[in-house]
């Protein structure tokens, strides 16, 4: 499994391919806004049939693809702290990126996530590349949780807009090798008020292997509330 991972990089020329290769600078990526959810040659044939497949899906309209963006866009930033900061942008934010696609291409996180509003579900089928390593061969616990935050906080989103995570709840049932695709399935379980309930589950593609369960408490922001800087 690895050493087919690999491969698939060195046709990449990641840095793992090529040891010493410099990695972009911030400068060159800053205003591009490239869709991340799309495939590229890192991916393996397990998450392009699974990505061909809800394609299909999304044609009668009951599944969306959702597009991913390494940077929030400038005028979402400032929406985002208009209403919810009470200070200005912090040194260095122009820089920032979201975490899960933050590693260069193929050896961290690959994924496209997909929704089903009428079924309040978000499905994000998800290769785990090999910097994502915890115990040897397997993937660290921490880059399957940033995972089941992202999943399920997408689904919270979608239900309750600008939602903050409270409390992520998992148990990690059998462990995920390394560059290997599975099936993060987050449903939205309850809306009270401000707190969004949703629970989760990742299986492998065949379904067989049932690696995590969780549950998350999102909270809706209150703009009569700042966050703090
Ligand atoms: C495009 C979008 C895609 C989204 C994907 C991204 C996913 C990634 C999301 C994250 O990782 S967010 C980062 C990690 N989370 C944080 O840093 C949050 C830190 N915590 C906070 O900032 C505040 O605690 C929080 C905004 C969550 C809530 O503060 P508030 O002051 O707005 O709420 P408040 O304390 O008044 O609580 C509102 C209700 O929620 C309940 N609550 C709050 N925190 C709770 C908790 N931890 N457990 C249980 N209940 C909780 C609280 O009891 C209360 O219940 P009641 O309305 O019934 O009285």
């Amino acid at each position: 499994m690895l050493r087919t991972c690999a491969k698939r990089l060195r046709t990449l020329g990641s840095p793992l391919g090529q040891p010493g290769a410099q990695r972009r600078s911030f400068s060159s990526e800053k205003f591009i806004h490239k869709d991340y959810a799309l495939p590229n040659p890192s991916w393996s044939k397990d998450l392009r049939l699974l990505f061909d497949q809800f394609m299909k899906k999304c044609e009668d309209g009951s599944w969306k693809r959702l597009p991913s963006y390494r940077q929030n866009f400038p005028e979402k930033i400032q929406e985002f702290q208009t209403l919810y900061l009470d200070s200005s942008l912090a040194k260095g934010e122009q820089h920032a990126q979201q975490f899960p696609r933050s590693l260069d291409v193929g050896l961290g996180f690959e994924y496209v996530m997909f929704c089903n509003d009428v079924e309040r579900k978000v499905l994000c089928f998800l290769q785990v590349g090999p910097h994502l390593q915890g115990t040897p061969g397997f993937v660290h616990g921490g880059a399957i949780a940033t995972m089941i935050d992202s999943t399920t906080g997408m689904c919270a989103f979608r239900a309750g807009g600008i939602v903050m995570t409270a409390n992520l709840n998992i148990n990690f049932r059998s462990p995920i090798p390394l560059c290997s695709v599975v099936v993060v399935d987050s449903q939205l379980d309850k809306v009270e008020g401000r707190k969004v309930f949703v629970s989760c589950n990742v299986r492998s593609v065949d379904k067989k292997t049932l690696h995590s369960e969780a549950t998350g408490l999102f909270i809706k922001l209150d703009p009569d509330k700042s966050l703090k800087k």
